[in-house]
């Protein structure tokens, strides 16, 4: 099985990549993460992707396009995986189609995560403060405004792309948790 998130920041991508990636056995994979884990290293990628990631905005395509190439090959993703936060831009959507296509692999779905900007503005306001070790560099009033501004702009043209391949699923993503999770292996299971 083979999946991808699409939702603006704060929408629970990684909460329910995290539950799915358990349910069906497959690798989660989260460019965020992935990034963060580079900057925390402070390898090449993680200086240069550092103080751009703090603004909010997006890293060069060339750069997760890479990393997520080389991490599908990964034996962990044999069985399958789940993208979370990749892609983030239509050229990003393309690379993949050539990677995937390159590697006989197909995406099975495309699930989108909808929620409303006010909601997110909240929940990641609440995030901030919950975290243990203080807030990620992004969590803060400025960042977020620029992420859902990348998010509207950058990002969210590729629920028409993915529609127009009928891949996409939209699911609410304002329910309670469980209930998020539950819609989304519904929606999967009636394709
Ligand atoms: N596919 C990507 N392309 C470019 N930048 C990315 C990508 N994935 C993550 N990033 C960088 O990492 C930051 C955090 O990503 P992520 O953890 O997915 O956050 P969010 O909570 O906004 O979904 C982004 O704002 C961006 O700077």
């Amino acid at each position: 099985m083979r999946l991808i998130f699409l939702g603006p920041p704060g929408a629970g991508k990684g909460t329910q990549a995290a539950r799915l990636a358990d349910h069906y056995g497959i690798a989660q994979l989260s460019t965020g993460d992935m990034l963060r884990a580079a900057v925390a290293a402070e390898t090449n990628i993680g200086l240069a992707a550092k103080d751009i990631m703090a603004r909010g905005e997006l890293v060069p395509d060339e750069v997760v396009v890479e990393i997520i190439s080389q991490r599908v090959e990964e034996p962990d993703c044999a069985n399958g995986f789940i993208l979370d936060g990749f892609p983030r831009t239509v050229a990003q959507a393309a690379a993949l189609d050539e990677l995937l296509a390159q590697k006989r692999l197909d995406l099975d779905a495309v699930l989108e995560l909808s929620v409303d900007d006010g909601v997110l503005i909240q929940r990641i306001e609440k995030r901030a403060k919950e975290t243990v070790g203080g807030p990620r560099d992004d969590d803060n009033a400025e960042a977020l405004k620029n992420r859902l501004g990348v998010y509207n702009r950058q990002t969210a043209p590729l629920v028409a792309y993915y529609r127009e391949r009928g891949l996409l699923k939209t699911v609410d993503g304002m329910a309670g948790i469980d209930d998020v999770t539950a819609e989304i292996l519904r929606a999967l299971e009636a394709r």
